[in-house]
């Protein structure tokens, strides 16, 4: 057969799967009508009808990606969901199955049974293309496939897309990794950690139907990011998984207020986490005086001595306050309950339900277990010398006490103004009080940004295992645990190291520049390579006037379809956003109330974990010099361009970026 021929045979072979997927959905409402005539079937109708919805041809993404030939007779088309025919035989496979694995992982030199590997190039959902590899002869190359990088270069602004046509042996080693295991995924910029992160979920919950009971959380830096990323798992059909900010897990509506990054670092520290629980637990006030019972006749009256015991192992084992109280009630009245048949009295079921709702037991559980807020807790701490000796006495020193300390007590707790840092020091107390609701797979991206106190407040919502992905070079934040090690440490669990090395965002001609600043950001990490070689990829711009330089380089790429992201230093960006609005030019934050633009204005703090096809970096100086973090966060900025950096400036370069 000729190619053409050969692509003609492809597309018929599509137009089937086509078909195909169109009669089982057509089936399936079939069976739901015959289902709800049945009484009583409601269940099955609800389920055929969910089926049925799963089945719809949403004709965004193509039926099949990829096909390999060998294992079976037929070749085994692969593609983001299940296609069978009338007789139920294949059509297209799942790419999570076992078989799909062969797919992304044979070699020439590990064959996997499959003799040729084909991949397909699609405009929108038309097929145009294929590219073959064949695995019976070694050609010694490894480079990535013309598909692959067609597919990374592609101009594209909005959300992350899914990676799941062209995902890489090892990635999909991660993407594959047993649930039991946690994994921490250390990779440089663009190596697709989020990408692998967001594409395990979707396995996950393939391979372990009880994950969609528990549910998986996927948790963020910021919403710009959630935002960014939030579309990848709905289009790989899954649409339950939550995703949120880390502040977002914490945060009321109320607008965190600022704080000195040494107050927040020691507020992250876990340290606190300690101090916490003394603080919660040393509020306990064992019980002085009998209780009467007077909701039963006779009375029952409690003596301090039977109340200590029928808690005292609540409290040795320190059971959240909530269940503590619920736990202290309900013994309480089995206690009555005893009592009165001792005295030849009975107390029906009717009446022990009652007392368990009775003011006295209540007002005897919250006498011992206090009721008080965990913001109560916090506001006492922070506001009373004596409360915060007691708890942090041999933990804190002195001088760490007093730093802790609001210089200026609100009024109440009602007044107070809360700093995210201390949002999450409520959440730990909130855990000591009652342990919020778990998922069952939690992943964490950006985690080398988080504290001690942050990693517990997401792995507190955490019932199984987690897949935590960073890079150390990019960590950013004063409360950051530091290393892996150390983030290891925090978890509480086992975990697995892994690393990814290959950048598919960013070229070498660029990446070479953001590799020469790791001596000075993370000398333990070695440089990330690159597999795109895209010549003229950097350009430098002096210049004597930023603003106007600025708009010159915009109006060049005007009729360009490529994405643009301005990166530049937080203080600058209100100046640049006015400057471009007078000159006509519109931008916007990336992703910001849902809409995509062309160009997107961002400041360098929130310029992490996003990706433009053309990056404007201005005054890479600026961004230097902004703080302790300044050449982390030029390390980031150089790595967001999937195909072309312009460095803007008129003062001199930092000496890493060859000035
Ligand atoms: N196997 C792949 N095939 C095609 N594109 C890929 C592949 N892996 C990653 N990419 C693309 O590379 C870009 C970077 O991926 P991703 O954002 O997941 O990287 P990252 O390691 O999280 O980066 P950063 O550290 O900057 O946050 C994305 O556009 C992603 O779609």
């Amino acid at each position: 057969m000729t190619a053409e021929q050969e692509l003609l045979s492809e597309r018929d072979y599509l137009d089937h799967a086509h078909v195909c997927l169109k009669h089982s959905r057509e089936q399936l409402r079939e069976l739901a009508a015959r289902a709800r005539r049945r009484p009583g079937d409601e269940l099955m109708v609800e389920w055929l009808e969910w089926r049925a919805d799963q089945l719809r041809d949403a004709n965004e993404s193509p039926l099949f990606f990829g096909r390999i030939d060998g294992p079976e007779p037929k070749p085994c088309y692969i593609g983001r969901r299940y296609v069978s025919d009338e007789r139920d035989e294949p059509v297209v496979i799942d790419w999570r199955t076992d078989m799909a694995a062969r797919f992304y992982r044979a070699t020439p030199s590990r064959r996997m049974e499959v003799t040729r590997r084909r991949r397909f190039g699609f405009d929108g959902v038309t097929l145009t293309s294929f590219d073959d590899e064949s695995l019976t002869e070694d050609t010694g190359d490894t480079g990535l496939s013309r598909l692959v990088i067609a597919e990374i270069e592609r101009s594209h602004y909005g959300p992350m897309r899914d990676i799941v046509a062209t995902i890489q042996p090892d990635q999909d080693e991660i993407v594959r990794t047993e649930l039991a295991s946690t994994l921490i995924v250390q990779g440089g910029p663009g190596t697709g950690k989020t990408a692998v992160g967001l594409h395990r979920a979707a396995y996950l919950l393939y391979e372990h139907s009880r994950l969609r009971r528990e549910g998986v959380l996927v948790v963020g830096p910021n919403d710009l990011f959630v935002r960014y990323i939030s579309r990848v798992l709905p289009t790989l059909g899954e649409s339950q998984v939550v995703h949120s900010s880390v502040d977002g897990l914490v945060t009321d509506r109320k607008k965190p207020v600022a704080e000195e990054p040494q107050v927040a670092a020691l507020k992250g520290d876990a340290r606190m986490a300690e101090v916490l629980r003394r603080a919660v637990w040393s509020g306990l006030r064992p019980p002085t005086e009998d209780v009467v019972v007077r909701e039963t006749s006779p009375y029952v009256r409690i003596t301090p001595d039977v109340v200590t015991e029928l808690c005292s192992d609540l409290v040795d084992r320190q059971v959240p306050l909530t269940r503590a109280r619920e736990h202290l009630i309900e013994r309480a009245v089995s206690h009555v309950r005893r009592n009165l048949e001792e005295r030849g009295h009975a107390l029906t079921d009717g009446e022990a339900r009652r007392l368990i709702r009775a003011k006295s037991l209540r007002d005897l559980a919250s006498g011992i277990f206090p009721n008080a807020t965990p913001a109560q807790v916090l506001f006492a701490l922070l506001t009373d010398a004596d409360v915060l000796r007691r708890a942090a006495d041999g933990i804190l020193t002195a001088d760490e006490q007093a730093i802790l300390s609001w210089p200026t007590a609100p009024v109440s707790v009602g007044r107070a103004k809360w700093s995210v840092a201390d949002r999450f020091l409520i959440d730990e107390i909130a855990g000591l009080m009652a342990p919020p609701d778990r998922y069952g797979h939690v992943v964490i991206d950006e985690a080398q940004d988080l504290s001690p106190i942050q990693l517990r407040a997401i792995m507190r919502r955490c019932a199984g295992s987690a897949t935590l992905l960073g890079d150390m070079a990019q960590r950013t934040t004063a409360w950051a645990a530091g290393s892996w090690e150390a983030v290891a440490a925090h978890l509480g669990v086992t975990t697995d190291l892994v690393r990814l090395t290959t950048s598919f965002r960013v070229p070498r001609e660029i990446i070479a520049v953001a590799n020469a600043l790791l001596p000075t950001i993370s000398p333990d990490l070695p440089p990330t390579v690159s597999g795109r070689h895209v010549p003229g990829a950097l350009t430098t711009v002096a210049c004597d006037d930023v603003p106007a330089e600025l708009v010159h380089v915009l109006r060049a790429t005007e009729h360009h379809p490529d994405s643009v992201g301005i990166v530049l230093d937080d203080d600058r960006f209100a100046a640049v956003r006015k400057h471009l609005a007078k000159e006509g030019i519109e931008t916007g934050l990336p992703h910001e109330d849902g809409s995509d633009h062309k160009i997107s204005l961002v400041p360098v703090s929130l310029a992490k974990g996003l990706e433009f096809d053309h990056v404007v970096l201005i005054e890479p100086a600026e961004i230097t010099g902004s703080g302790p973090d300044g050449r982390r966060l030029l390390y980031i900025a150089l790595t967001r361009a999937i195909s072309r950096l312009t460095l803007l400036h008129e003062r001199q370069l930092p000496p890493e970026l060859g000035a």
